[in-house]
């Protein structure tokens, strides 16, 4: 597991993308922390990947203490274009709707978010940290010097997954990715712990009409006005 920043990890920005299925949360985030030289955490690939090691060793859903511990000791390693899950290249497999809609309904039991924890705030590290989710903003890093809620319209949403998927050579039915996005969006947002919601000091950035371009130049242009004003203050 690796060693958490330690020293003041306040002094270490970070900026937090959640939204919905499907928005850009990883694209975006991607290409933001590029831009600014930042680390970057894909939370939903750890969340993803407990989910396929559950699938891979059979484990129910509703085991919450095995699912638990599969998150505390996950062996995974991210690199730039991929993910090792026990020394195996999974960067495809926890891509699969599968692997989402499951690590969705694992996703509310509390021993297993907890057992994450840690390790999601192991990324925060100097110059600085991109993170995309559910509840970077609201309970991972909730000292976030920027906290965007990223979100487009379902029918946008399900458009783009649908042409990602066909990009990768992966057949695909607009109705039923319409009907997953709305049933994952139901539970990732009615979960008693973490749910997907908009928290208060989030700013919304609705991507329906914007290309990818338009959204890293705003989130951009975001986190300038924030170090602007916070260099105001001072
Ligand atoms: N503003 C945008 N306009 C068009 N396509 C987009 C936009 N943002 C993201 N995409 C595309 O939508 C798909 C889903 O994006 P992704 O980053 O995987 O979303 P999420 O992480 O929120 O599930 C990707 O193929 C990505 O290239
Ligand atoms: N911070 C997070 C990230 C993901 N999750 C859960 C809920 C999501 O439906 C799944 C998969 O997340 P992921 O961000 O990879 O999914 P999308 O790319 O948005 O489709 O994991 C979560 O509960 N909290």
């Amino acid at each position: 597991m690796q060693v958490p920043y330690k020293m003041n990890d306040s002094a270490v920005p970070v900026i937090t993308l959640d939204g919905p299925s499907a928005s850009g949360k990883g694209t975006i985030a991607r290409l933001a922390s590029q831009a600014l030289g930042f680390h970057y955490l894909d939370s939903g690939a750890l969340y993803r990947l407990v989910a396929l090691a559950a699938m891979q060793a059979n484990v129910d859903a509703h085991d919450e203490q095995r699912l638990a511990d599969i998150a505390l000791h996950l062996d995974v390693v991210f690199s730039d274009t991929s993910v090792w899950l026990d020394g195996k290249n999974v960067g495809d497999e926890i891509r699969a709707e599968s692997c989402g809609e499951f690590a969705s309904r694992i996703a509310h039991l509390p021993a297993l978010r907890a057992g994450l924890l840690d390790r999601q705030r192991a990324f925060r590290k100097p110059p600085g940290l991109v993170a995309d989710g559910r509840d970077m903003g609201s309970v991972v890093f909730p000292d976030a010097v920027l906290k965007i809620y990223l979100t487009a319209s379902t029918e946008e949403r399900a458009h783009r997954r649908y042409k990602q998927l066909m990009d990768k050579g992966i057949s695909a039915n607009i109705e039923n990715l319409l009907q997953a996005l709305r049933e994952r969006d139901e539970r990732d947002s009615n979960r008693a712990l973490s749910p997907l919601q908009r928290s208060g000091d989030a700013k919304l950035l609705d991507t329906t009409c914007l290309t990818i371009e338009q959204v890293v130049d705003k989130v951009l242009e975001m986190y300038a006005e924030t170090r602007d004003k916070a260099s105001g203050d001072a």
